[in-house]
């Protein structure tokens, strides 16, 4: 998996996440007309929205990005159609060519884990047959159940050949008051990133880069250039560029000497770009796809400043 999406970020010289987080205040009304007209204003119809705009916005982008990071929470709460819109996204993306980063922060003892492992990254056995669910190539997991709790999905990714960012500091305004505590001398967050380190030894690709990666936020440079040193074989999903204020000039510490190390998520920032001053003279609102690409452009133009 990591190898993978190296490749694909040295092909595309971009290395852009775009966060398929819709919400229906980003859905265009033509979207949202449809599907209340064919099923009442209804769970249904928001999750059957949401697939409508994020194909689209995929369409629009997929030959420019690396990967797209689906925030599993904007489906969730719609119940079992919004995850089968999740599921259905997923596919979607796959069959374009995209990795597939599963924002879904998962956490829990080690034999409950297995069962987020088997349903995410691995297969679910029902008698003598096998199905891959959810699909994502990496997911993301909350660390603060100890290393028990991550076992599972390391051994799911040597299984097979998928990857995890691990949230080491998050980019939250508050995500100091737990992870910026100093224990023995060493802030949290560093002591968290040594642990994430570890998990990702026996995972090293050929390019160097574990597949066992680390969330660090953009809105924490500081955090980030100890991190980058305590850490150079990790892989860093960076999110918090754009509607979180930060912006490439905060993204240098994010990356390694050869250029590689890090990938930058941004969600709102991209696909509600039709609803923001710079693009909305542009581009109708049934042109929201447009504005998303005219976005992912500029956001590459943005981060080429850092190299
Ligand atoms: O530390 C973290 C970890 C995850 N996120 C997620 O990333 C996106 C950010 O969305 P924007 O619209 O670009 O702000 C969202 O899915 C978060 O849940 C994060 O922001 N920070």
């Amino acid at each position: 998996m990591i190898d993978s999406l190296i490749d694909k970020i040295e092909a595309l010289q971009n290395p852009t996440v775009v966060g398929l987080d819709p919400r229906l205040s980003f859905v265009p009304e033509h979207i949202k007309k449809e599907a209340y007209e064919a099923y009442g204003k209804t769970p249904k119809a928001a999750s059957g929205a949401f697939l409508r705009f994020n194909q689209e916005i995929i369409d629009a982008v997929h030959d420019l990005v690396p990967a797209v990071k689906p925030q599993i929470a904007m489906y969730e709460q719609y119940g079992a159609e919004g995850i089968q819109a999740y599921i259905d996204t997923i596919q979607y993306a796959k069959k374009k060519g995209l990795i597939i980063i599963g924002d879904i922060k998962r956490s829990d003892i080690a034999s409950t884990a297995e069962a987020y492992a088997d349903g995410h990254i691995g297969e679910v056995k029902i008698e003598e047959k096998s199905y891959t669910i959810y699909q994502e190539d990496t997911i993301t997991l909350n660390p603060y159940l100890g290393s028990d709790s991550i076992e599972p999905y390391l051994g799911h990714c040597k299984n097979y050949s998928k990857g995890l960012f691990i949230l080491v500091k998050t980019s939250n305004p508050n995500s100091g008051e737990i992870q910026d505590l100093e224990i023995e001398g060493k802030k949290l967050y560093e002591r968290i990133g040594k642990m994430v380190d570890t998990w990702g030894k026996d995972l090293v690709g050929e390019r160097g880069y574990s597949a066992i990666g680390a969330v660090v936020g953009a809105t924490h440079p500081q955090q980030a250039a100890e991190l980058r040193r305590i850490m150079p074989k990790t892989y860093f999903l960076v999110p918090g560029y754009g509607a979180q204020g930060a912006t490439a000039k905060d993204l240098k510490n994010y990356f390694n000497k050869d250029g590689l190390g890090a990938i930058i998520n941004s969600s709102r920032g991209i696909i509600a770009a039709h609803q923001k001053d710079l693009y909305k003279n542009q581009y109708k609102e049934k042109e929201f796809a447009l504005a998303a690409r005219a976005a992912v452009l500029d956001m590459k133009e943005d981060l080429q400043q850092i190299f």
